[in-house]
């Protein structure tokens, strides 16, 4: 049972140190048991929509591994773009066009290709956002810098945006605050949810 507590913001802090955990003591021949299922969500998800551009991101190795389904993407003519976190709070995206990687301000792995113009992940037709965990109303909580709300409030017209999760992941109900953004759907390994 995961704990709450009346103020959103502490209740935040608290899950999320508690979800970070659990990824972090999944055991490895589980995580990579279900990486194949993920996979196969994930393309049914993109071919479904008939995303032709989808925005991931590369996972580090405690995250449901997107890895394979880039790999997809790429031999499958699916444009992919990357997020890149800025200094400022806000995401750069790149392309994802060669297996080259750094890292960006928060030390998360990066492409390096070139940034593309802001405007491109608006015309995605597929975004697959990171998440630390989604309510069954479609609340997102990601890890606490606020990018992905900021990046989805601004824009105009929103693709279809999912949350990549592990099953367990999926919780009742979350803490939420005036500027969380909802997403329409999680994938996991299990499944494809819509909300
Ligand atoms: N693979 C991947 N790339 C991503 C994200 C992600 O969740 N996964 N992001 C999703 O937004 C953005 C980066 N956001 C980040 C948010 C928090 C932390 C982080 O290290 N948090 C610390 C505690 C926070 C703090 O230092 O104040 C931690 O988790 O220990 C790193 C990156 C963009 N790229
Ligand atoms: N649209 C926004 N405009 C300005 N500040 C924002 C916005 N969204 C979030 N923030 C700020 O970002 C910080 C983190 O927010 P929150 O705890 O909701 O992050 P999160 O959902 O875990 O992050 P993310 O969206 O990156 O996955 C908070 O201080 C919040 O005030």
């Amino acid at each position: 049972m995961l704990c709450m507590s009346s103020d959103p913001v502490s209740a935040k802090r608290a899950l999320r140190a508690e979800l970070r955990e659990r990824r972090r003591i999944r055991p490895a021949p589980e995580r990579e048991a279900s990486t194949a299922s993920l996979t196969t969500q994930l393309i049914a998800l993109t071919q479904a929509l008939g995303a032709r551009t989808v925005a991931c991101y590369l996972s580090t190795p405690d995250e449901p591994d997107t890895r394979p389904f880039l790999a997809w993407a790429r031999t499958n003519g699916v444009d992919v773009l990357l997020p890149v976190s800025r200094d400022d709070g806000l995401l750069d995206w790149a392309a994802y066009d060669s297996d080259d990687e750094g890292e960006d301000v928060l030390g998360m792995p990066v492409p390096i290709g070139g940034i593309v113009p802001p405007i491109m992940v608006g015309e995605v037709g597929l975004m697959l956002v990171p998440a630390a965990a989604c309510d069954e109303g479609g609340m997102r909580m990601g890890w606490g810098r606020g990018y992905f709300d900021k990046t989805l409030g601004s824009m105009d017209n929103r693709p279809p945006v999912f949350a990549v999760l592990f099953d367990d992941e999926i919780v009742d109900a979350l803490p939420h605050e005036p500027h969380d953004q909802p997403v329409d759907g999680v994938v996991t390994p299990g499944g494809i949810r819509r909300f």
